[in-house]
Order: structure tokens, then sequence, then C-alpha cells
């Protein structure tokens, strides 16, 4: 089965408003990593708003079309029950934090599904050693860095262990070194069954995709096998999109 189908999607903030999104079509089988990018402002993080069922906090939207997430319909769920097929991590994480410490911050979903203690600890423990963000654990999540700020969003996301996870540039934000890292950690999530979908500006962090989504003004205009589009050159220039020349010259 597809983790994610999505047909005929559109977009408007506001009724009567400019199409963010256009008419987006795609399916993304389970278990892969698709990167989606873009120029700034052409509607990837509304895209993930609109995948991650999110953009129903925005009361003045009309979205159309259909997204099914393994199967179901994202927009007939229930919150609690989308929480466990879909974690996303925002752009912005400061606007999904709220504990006092870190490892409040990731216990908190386990804990708001009544899930035994004994298991929420070894959930706890478990995202902390894969984000190797140990020494964090009695931090304050608004005193962290931007970068840190990601990885605990991205710790707590996967404290209820979503089948698919929407990433809203957690990389950018990062040092080289954390970039690796975390560029690790997504592969490792891909290699234990999670489909990923990450929006990205920069492709050299994350090569290693499956697919790569480019979008243009609301529009996916190619979606492909990641090493494909990077090896076009006429359409890497035509739109103008962030790559890495050592990957380039690569393929
Ligand atoms: N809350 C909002 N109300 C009205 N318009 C919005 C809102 N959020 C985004 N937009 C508009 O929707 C369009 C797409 O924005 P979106 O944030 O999805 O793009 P993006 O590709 O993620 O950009 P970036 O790379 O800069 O994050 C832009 O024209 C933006 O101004």
């Amino acid at each position: 089965m597809e983790a994610v189908t999505v047909q005929d999607l559109t977009y408007q903030y506001r009724p009567g408003g400019p199409f963010v999104l256009k008419g987006v079509d795609f399916q993304v089988p389970r278990g892969e990593f698709v990167v989606v990018t873009g120029l700034s402002g052409c509607g990837k993080s509304t895209l993930c708003f609109c995948l991650s069922g999110a953009i129903h906090h925005n009361r003045d939207g009309v979205m159309t079309g259909k997204i099914a997430v393994n199967g179901k319909n994202i927009q007939e769920m229930r919150p609690a029950g989308r929480a466990l097929e879909v974690g996303m991590v925002f752009q912005n994480p400061d606007t999904q934090l709220f504990s006092q410490t870190v490892e409040d911050e990731i216990a908190f979903a386990p804990e708001n599904l009544c899930l035994p203690p004994d298991r929420i600890r070894e959930r706890v423990e478990s995202v902390i050693a894969l984000l190797g963000i140990a020494a964090l654990r009695e931090a304050s999540p608004y005193q962290l860095s931007g970068g840190e700020k990601h990885l605990v969003a991205l710790a707590a996301v996967l404290a209820l262990d979503p089948p698919l996870l929407i990433l809203d540039e957690v990389l950018s934000q990062l040092d080289s070194a954390g970039k690796k890292k975390v560029a690790a950690v997504l592969q490792r999530l891909r290699g234990i069954g999670k489909t990923v979908i990450a929006v990205e500006h920069n492709l050299e962090s994350v090569a290693f995709a499956d697919r790569l989504m480019v979008m243009e003004k609301g529009s996916l205009i190619r979606f492909d096998r990641m090493e494909t589009i990077l090896a076009d050159r006429d359409f890497m220039n035509a739109s103008r999109l962030l790559y890495d020349r050592k990957i380039f010259n690569s393929f």
C-alpha cells in the first residue's frame, strides 16, 4: 500500500485568495525517502501542513482534493489517531515545544496516550539514544539553539513511532557536523521502514534520498529519482535549485 496518496490538492489561505497549492498529485510508497524542494514561497510548508492534517487549524483556509495516509483519509481522522500515523516537525520548532525539560517534551505524547510508565521510559530513552541528545535531557527546550530545538521536536515526534514523518527544513539550522549526524539518523529511519517526506533547500545533505519533488508556484513540476534530477543540468540551472557542485559533478 502507498504511505501517501495525494489527489488534485489545492489550497487557499482564504476564500477567493490565491491558490498556494494548485492541483498537486503524487504517491509515495512505504519506506521511501522523498525530499521536497523549490524556491521560497512555492508552497512546500503549506504542502507539509496539508499532509500532516495541521492545516485544519487555519479555519479560513480552503482545501480541496484528497490526502490518504496509509489508506486513510487524513481529513476524517481525529487528532490523536493522526498523531499515530503521521509526525511533523515544523520549520519553526518553537510552535511545538512547550515542556519544562527535553525529557518531559519527549515523554509528553506517549503520556497523553496513557502508555504504561515503563513503556514511556523505554521510548524516551530509545529516541534520546537514536538522536544522540542525552546531554540535553535536563535542558529547557526554550534555551536550545535552533538546530537543537529541531532535534528535540523530532525526538518528541519519534516517541509516538509514526510510520510517516513530515520534516520541514530540520537540517537547515544545523552546522555541518549536526547536518551529518541528523542525516545519518534520517537514513536510519528509512532503514527501519519509516516513510519520510523532508523539505530541504540545500540538497547536499539529503542526496541519499530516493526521490526529489520539485515545486514551483504551488505546482509539482518534477518528481523523479534524486540522481536523475541532479544529473539534469539544464533543469537544475533553469530551476535555480541549490546544489553542491561536487555532488553535481559526480553524476
Ligand atoms: N498563513 C498564511 N496566510 C496567507 N498566506 C500564507 C500563509 N502562509 C504562507 N502563505 C503564502 O503561501 C505561499 C506559500 O508559502 P509556503 O510557506 O508554503 O512556501 P515555502 O515554499 O514553504 O517557502 P519557504 O521556503 O520560504 O519556507 C506564499 O506565497 C506565502 O506568502
